[in-house]
This record gives structure tokens, C-alpha cells and sequence, in this order.
């Protein structure tokens, strides 16, 4: 009966095709616009003895052994440097406002709150090379900021850093954090998008690698080094970058499957079946879906007779509408005859397919409403990723509910453990356990949201000694003192 009916649907809905748009540049666009959420601090415990001690203890890590001590080599900022920016860059690119201040120091996620007293805002490469000259003479740390649309504590100062440029979501930002998306399935990631970068180094130099080649053997491909580097290297300040041409053919199904091996089976199909026109392999297990629908106004479930235990979305993107309509409506069609979809529907219009987006992007904001959510964005081989989500469940019991989504099309589990408050005894459950599952799988403890504060000091569950050593000293002769992004990347 379920199985008609879903075969009706699709049928039904394979008379028509969506046509939609993409916008330039959507693909690398992260989140391209900031939200804003109430704070969910816990308590810090013991305030005045961290403020004696110089350190600050994040509330996220309410451990002891987390606290991150203040670099002593750092200058602390004064009139004199305030007046020197306020030359530079003009009174209103020097902000000290309050309220400008508190958005600046605190995270997406509202977990991460530092403490820096001035905001930035350069409108040249001349003007960040100048605050940069200037900042590492002084030895006052910078925090390059974008959007601050990090999962990780990357763009929030820790004590008292100078910010630096603030806006929406900016492709800068995307670049040094090499922002994954939705759709790398298809495009692959930024570091094979980016042809070139201009880069300003903290001592002010600006290292032009700004070329629009397809092609540059001629030794080390430095640009490399600062995609994804999280600002710890040097702040990006332009790029090159390839746009894909607008297609005009997208097609969008949202499917039910049974179980995880049929997700995992339903995507090899999708890559040998769709090939070069999947765009996005999208999945959410049922704990995601239902805290979309509880959570997110206006969201409804497009295969309301009954929960199943995984939702998949697919994307197509193409040019030849009816090339593309009967090779996604013949994949859709043999899969579920194949036992593999138990239910799906296709999008027939342009706001079907936005609330099936809705559904799928909607879930870091349903976790973020649920209460406190511990995240962890892995790259784990496919056929094993799941276990490790119900490992979790396990270990947790009634304490947390654990929750899987992400890319599946990229191997790239975002698991996310939501509880009412956060708490050590959860902490104590989840890590090292998650890192050390990781490692043994031989996944990454980073996929795409990088390293930042979180888990600069877990670095060795995907990097060996040997290579950190390395990262630290192209960091060190990059950033002799250390100003550009501190406490983030690597071990502190
Ligand atoms: O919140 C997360 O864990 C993932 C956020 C983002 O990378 C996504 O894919 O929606
Ligand atoms: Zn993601």
C-alpha cells in the first residue's frame, strides 16, 4: 500500500520539472545569512579565580583541563593603538560600540563568548596589510572575521584579540575555512575551485597568488596553505575562484528509506545511475526529522503516512530537461522496485523544493532550538558511519537524544547530540569516544567545518606528529609571534 502510493507520487510528480535557478556562488555559500538565537550559556563556574589565572574556560567545555590560558607574550591594547586605527581607517571602521562588540565576540552557535574590546573594518588589502604591520609590531593578536557563521570557535576571539572584517557571510571566510556545502558531491571542494588568492601575512607583507591559470606547475602551490588554514596563516583578501554556469534543469526528491543499508545502497545507485548530474546526496535519520517538525514554524513532513527511519534528499542539476527527467525518473522508479525507497516524492515547483531544502537545512536550527547540542562533523567511510551514531545512542541511554544527518553523497556525517543542558556527564560519554572511533576508522575529526577552538587540541586524531610539526612550523615562519588567530588550529 505504501509502496503504491509512493509510486503514485513519484509518477504523479515526474509529470512535471522544476526549473530553477541557481544563484552565482550559492554552491560555496554556507550559511549566507546570520541568525540569531537566544544564548544558552551554563554558568562558569569561578569566575574571578579564571580572571587571576588569565585563562578563560569555555561554557561549552566545563572541564578544568579545557581552559585555554591567555598567551603572555601578548600586548594588551591601549588609547595610543586605538588612535592609530582611527587614522587609518577612519572613526567609523573603529568600533568599540557595545552591542557591535557582543555579536563580534560571540559565536553562531552562542557557545563560544571572547573578549576583545575593538572591530575593524578595513576596505582595502592596503588597510589590512597596515593593521597587520601594525598589530605585529605591537604583538597585539588579530582575529580575522567573516560572517562568524563557524561551528567551532574559528572566528571568535578568545581573550581580547582585535577583530577583524565583519559582514554577512563572505567568501574570504569561506575560503580560509574551505566551507564544504551542499553540493560538493558535485563541484568537489574549494581547494579545487580556488585558482588564485591574494593573502596578507601578519607582518603585512601581501603575498599575491591572485592568478586565473587552470594550469601553474612551477613548484609549491602555496595558495593552498591559506584555504582552510582558518586565518592562522595569513587573512585572504581576494580571490579567483571558478563559476560553475547556471543550469537550467533541477529536480529535487525527497525519499523515505528503511534502513541504513538502503540509504548507503541508494547512493552507490545514485552515482553510477545519475553520474555527472547528482548535485546533492543529502541524509536525516528519523531523531533530525522529528526535531525539524517540532521545532521549525511552517515545516511540514512531505510523506506524512508514517515515520520512517531515514529521509534522503537528491538533488539533479543539469541542461537538458528531458534527458535529465527520465534519468532521475528511471533511478527513482528501479530503486523502488528494488526495495531500496519505501516512499518519496518529487518537488513540482520551486516552493515544493524549497521545503525540501527547508527540511534538510533546517536541522542545525531545530538542534540549536531543541536546547544545548554537541556537534561533530566527521568524514567516516560510508558503510561504517552510522554504527558510530548508534554506538552513541548506547553509550547515552535516556541522557542525550543522538542525532545523524549530513552529506552523505561525501561521506560526511554531521552527528549531533542534543540535550537539555550541557553537561560533564555527557561530555564524558561522547569524547574521546567519537575521536578515537574516528581514528580508528581512519576518518577526520573535521569534514568541513575545520578545526577552530574546539578541536585544535584534537588535532592529532587526524593529523600525525610528524605533520603538526610541520603545520607548526610553516606556522611559525609565517606568524613568527604567533598574532594571527591564536588558540585555533593547532594544539595551545
Ligand atoms: O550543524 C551541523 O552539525 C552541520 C551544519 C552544516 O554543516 C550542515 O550541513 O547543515
Ligand atoms: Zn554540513
Amino acid at each position: 500500500m505504501e509502496k503504491w502510493r509512493a509510486t503514485s507520487n513519484l509518477r504523479r510528480s515526474l509529470k512535471s520539472v522544476l526549473n530553477r535557478r541557481l544563484s552565482p556562488g550559492s554552491d560555496f555559500t554556507y550559511f549566507n545569512e546570520k541568525r540569531s538565537f537566544p544564548a544558552r550559556f551554563n554558568p562558569i563556574r569561578d569566575q574571578r579565580s579564571l580572571r587571576e589565572a588569565n585563562a578563560i574556560q569555555y561554557r561549552y567545555f566545563s572541564s578544568v583541563s579545557t581552559l585555554v590560558q591567555r598567551n603572555p607574550s601578548f600586548s594588551t591594547l591601549n588609547s595610543d593603538d586605538i588612535s592609530y586605527f582611527k587614522r587609518l581607517l577612519g572613526e567609523k571602521n573603529v568600533i568599540q560600540d557595545e552591542d557591535r562588540l557582543e555579536t563580534a565576540n560571540t559565536d553562531w552557535m552562542h557557545k563560544y563568548k571572547g573578549s576583545s574590546k575593538l572591530l575593524l573594518q578595513p576596505r582595502s588589502t592596503e588597510e589590512v596589510s597596515q593593521i597587520l604591520k601594525y598589530c605585529n609590531s605591537r604583538c597585539l593578536a588579530v582575529v580575522p572575521q567573516g560572517g562568524n557563521t563557524g561551528l567551532v570557535g574559528g572566528s571568535v576571539p578568545v581573550f581580547d584579540e582585535s577583530s577583524g572584517a565583519k559582514g554577512s557571510c563572505q567568501i574570504g571566510g569561506n575560503v580560509s575555512t574551505n566551507a564544504g556545502g551542499l553540493r560538493l558531491v558535485r563541484y568537489g571542494s574549494l581547494h579545487g575551485n580556488v585558482l588564485g588568492v591574494e593573502a596578507v601575512l601578519a607582518n603585512g607583507d601581501v603575498l599575491d597568488m591572485l592568478g586565473t591559470l587552470r594550469k601553474d606547475n612551477t613548484g609549491y602551490d602555496l595558495k593552498h596553505l591559506f584555504i582552510g588554514s582558518e586565518g592562522s596563516l595569513g587573512i585572504v583578501t581576494k580571490v579567483s575562484i571558478l563559476t560553475p554556469p547556471k543550469l537550467s534543469s533541477v529536480n529535487i526528491a525527497f525519499l523515505a528509506c528503511k534502513d541504513y543499508s538502503s540509504c548507503q545502497k541508494l547512493l552507490m545507485e545514485a552515482k553510477r545511475k545519475l553520474g555527472e548530474i547528482l548535485s546533492a546526496f543529502e541524509f536525516l535519520d528519523n531523531q533530525a526529522m522529528n526535531l525539524v517538525l517540532h521545532h521549525l514554524d511552517g515545516v511540514r513532513n512531505p510523506l506524512p503516512a508514517s515515520m520512517h527511519s531515514f529521509y534522503v534528499l537528491i538533488e539533479t542539476t543539469g541542461s537538458d530537461e528531458s534527458y535529465d527527467r527520465e534519468k532521475l525518473e528511471a533511478f527513482l522508479l528501479s530503486s523502488m522496485e528494488g526495495g531500496l525507497i519505501s516512499d518519496g516524492v518529487l518537488a513540482q515547483d520551486i516552493n515544493q523544493a524549497s521545503s525540501f531544502w527547508r527540511i534538510r537545512e533546517g536541522v542545525p536550527e531545530a538542534l540549536m532550538k531543541a536546547g544545548a547540542v554537541y556537534k561533530y562533523d566527521l568524514s567516516l567511510p560510508v558503510e561504517k558511519m552510522y554504527n558510530l551514531v548508534d554506538d552513541m545512542r548506547v553509550r547515552l541511554g535516556n541522557l542525550a537524544k543522538v542525532v545523524g544527518f549530513g552529506h552523505l553523497g561525501d561521506g560526511n556525517l554531521h552527528l549531533n547530540i542534543s540535550a537539555p543542558q550541557y553537561d560533564d556527564t555527557i561530555l564524558e560519554q561522547i569524547e574521546p569516544y567519537v575521536y578515537e572511533w574516528t581514528f580508528k576508522h581512519r576518518g577526520s575529526i573535521s569534514a568541513e567545518h575545520g578545526l577552530g577552538l574546539m578541536k585544535a587540541n584534537k588535532i592529532h586524531y587526524s593529523k600525525s606528529p610528524e605533520t603538526v610539526q610541520i603545520m607548526a612550523s610553516i606556522k611559525k615562519l609565517l606568524d613568527p609571534n604567533g598574532i594571527l588567530n591564536p588558540y585555533k588550529v593547532l594544539p595551545h
